[in-house]
């Protein structure tokens, strides 16, 4: 299967305060680095980038695909049928996370691809949630999830619950992520410090 993932970075970063996407990680951005490390799993002409309309991004590889969203702020839904759309239509699966991802592993989105099957997406979950942003869908629900856009939902739960999915418990992942690290979307600045600190602990 020709694996594609698609990376959102256009959101308000309210909680953060300033653009997540270009916040310094090493000797990396944000974006940059969840760009590489998606890329470890999914090769680069099948990534595509969301961004808002006038977004400064930060170089990433020509291969990978800029999408810029039709309507500003229109969140997460709206920017993955902008991503599903640009990408190639052999492509049938795309993982999906935020541009704040810096630790990511790989073997969590292989994981992720394989037990695709025949659901609709594979989707981590918890006691208390699922991860829809560390998740793979198939591109085949983009009818469905325009539907549900054009109804006036706006997040990735709500198409969650109109198509087949496979959950898969996070605990199962700690084989491959034992801090569960892959799924820390990093809202604010005390996130950021502490994947920062993190990262200085695993090199
Ligand atoms: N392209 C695009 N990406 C979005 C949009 N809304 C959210 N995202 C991205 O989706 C991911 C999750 O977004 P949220 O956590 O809901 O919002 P956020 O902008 O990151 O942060 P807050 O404003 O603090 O909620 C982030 O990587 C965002 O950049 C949007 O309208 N367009």
């Amino acid at each position: 299967m020709i694996r594609g993932a698609i990376i959102l970075c256009g959101g308000q970063s309210s909680r953060m305060g300033t653009d997540k996407a270009l916040l310094p990680f090493g000797e990396e951005t944000l974006l940059e680095r969840t760009v590489r490390l998606v890329s470890i799993s999914v090769a680069p002409q099948h990534i595509v980038v969301v961004a808002a309309a006038e977004q400064p991004l930060p170089p990433l590889p020509v291969e990978v695909q800029i999408v810029r969203d039709q309507q500003p702020y229109a969140g997460p839904l709206a920017a993955l049928i902008e991503g599903m759309q640009a990408l190639n239509s052999a492509v049938p699966a795309a993982f999906v996370t935020g541009c704040d991802a810096p630790l990511l592993e790989s073997s969590v989105i292989d994981l992720l691809f394989d037990e695709l099957g025949d659901s609709s997406a594979v989707v981590p979950q918890d006691a208390e949630r699922l991860y829809p942003l560390t998740a793979v869908y198939k591109t085949n629900i983009l009818a469905e999830a325009k539907l549900q856009l054009a109804a006036g939902r706006h997040s990735l739960h709500g198409l969650l619950e109109q198509v087949e999915i496979k959950r898969i418990p996070l605990e199962t992942l700690r084989k491959f992520d034992p801090s569960l690290a892959s799924f820390e979307n990093l809202n604010t600045l005390a996130d950021y410090e502490a994947a920062i600190s993190r990262a200085n602990t695993r090199n």
